[in-house]
C-alpha cells in the first residue's frame, strides 16, 4: 500500500509513566507506522492500558516524548483524529445504540447533516445495524463493547487505540472484529493499535510491541520475531525473549509490577 504519510503515527522516546508512586512504564522508545495494525501484547499488569491512556492523553505523570499524529499526545487538535476504546464500555444505558452514537457524533462536532450517514456506517461496521434501536442497557456486554467501538469509529479517526476489544467475545465475533480492523487499515488507511494478552491475536497484526513489566521486549513483525528467536509461534518467541531478559536483568518479583506468572493469560 502507498503510504501518504511517511512519518509514523506515534513516536515515543524516553517515555516513562508513574502510577501510585511506582514506575509502570520505563524508558520506552518505539514508533507505530501509519495504516497498519500494531498489536500491543504482554501479560496482565505489564502496562498496556497505561500506555494506551498516555496515547489518548488521559494518563497523568507521563514524561519523555510522546508524539501522536505529529502533535504531543493529548493535544486538543487530536480529539477528532484519535478514537480510543477503553476496556469498560462507556455508553449510556438508557439510550439506544443509535441515540448513543448520535449523541457522541454531536459531541465530536460532526455536522448535523453528516451524522445519520456516519452513525449508520459505524453501526454497520460493528455489525449492530439490526440492534440500532435496542437500549444499550439491555444489551450483552459484548454488544455494549461494540457500541463503544462504533463511537470510536465516528468521524473516521486516523488512529484507533483499542484496549482489549475482543475480550469476552465468541470466536465468530472475534474473527469479524479482526476483519474490521484489517478493513480499517487496508481500505481506509487507519492506524490501529490493539492490545491483547491472547497471543494468537498477535499473528493477525502487521507489527507487534511486546511489553513486560513496563519495558519493551520487542518491536517487530510477527515473522521477524519468530525468525529471530527460532520459534514457531509468537507466544514461543515472547517466552524466549522473557527468558533472555531475565537472564540479562534478574530482578526479584518484589521489584516488579508484573504478576508472578511467566505465561500471558
Ligand atoms: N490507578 C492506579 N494506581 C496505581 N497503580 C496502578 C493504577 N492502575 C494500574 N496500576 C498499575 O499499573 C501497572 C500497569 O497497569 P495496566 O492496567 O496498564 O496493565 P495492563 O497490561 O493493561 O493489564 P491488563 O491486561 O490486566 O489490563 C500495574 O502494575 C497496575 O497495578
Amino acid at each position: 500500500m502507498m503510504n501518504k504519510h511517511p512519518e509514523p503515527a506515534v513516536e515515543a522516546a524516553g517515555l516513562r509513566v508513574v502510577r501510585g508512586g511506582r514506575t509502570v512504564l520505563d524508558d520506552l522508545a518505539f514508533a507505530i507506522p501509519r495504516g497498519r495494525i500494531t498489536g500491543l501484547l504482554g501479560p496482565s499488569g505489564c502496562g498496556k492500558s497505561t500506555l494506551m491512556r498516555a496515547l489518548a492523553g488521559s494518563q497523568a505523570h507521563v514524561t519523555g516524548t510522546l508524539t501522536v499524529l505529529g502533535r504531543p499526545a493529548g493535544h486538543r487538535d487530536l480529539r477528532p483524529r484519535v478514537g480510543y476504546v477503553t476496556q469498560a464500555p462507556s455508553v449510556y444505558a438508557d439510550l439506544t445504540a443509535r441515540q448513543n452514537l448520535d449523541y457522541y457524533a454531536a459531541v465530536l462536532g460532526i455536522h448535523r447533516r453528516d451524522r445519520p450517514a456516519q452513525v449508520d456506517r459505524a453501526l454497520h461496521d460493528v455489525d449492530l445495524a439490526s440492534h440500532a434501536d435496542a437500549l444499550a442497557g439491555a444489551m450483552s456486554g459484548g454488544q455494549r463493547g461494540r457500541v463503544s467501538l462504533a463511537v470510536a469509529l465516528l468521524g473516521e479517526p486516523e488512529l484507533l487505540v483499542l484496549d482489549e476489544p475482543t475480550v469476552g467475545l465468541d470466536p465468530v465475533l472475534r474473527r469479524d472484529l479482526w476483519r474490521l480492523f484489517h478493513r480499517l487499515a487496508d481500505e481506509r488507511g487507519a492506524t490501529v493499535l490493539v492490545s491483547s494478552h491472547v497471543m494468537d491475536e498477535a499473528e493477525r497484526c502487521h507489527r507487534l510491541l511486546l511489553l513486560r513489566d513496563g519495558r519493551l521486549l520487542a518491536d517487530d513483525t510477527p515473522d521477524a520475531l519468530r525468525r529471530s528467536t527460532s520459534s514457531d509461534t509468537v507466544e514461543e518467541a515472547f517466552l524466549h525473549l522473557v527468558d533472555q531478559a531475565d537472564a540479562a536483568d534478574p530482578r526479584t518479583p518484589a521489584d516488579t509490577a508484573a504478576p508472578t506468572e511467566a505465561t500471558p493469560r
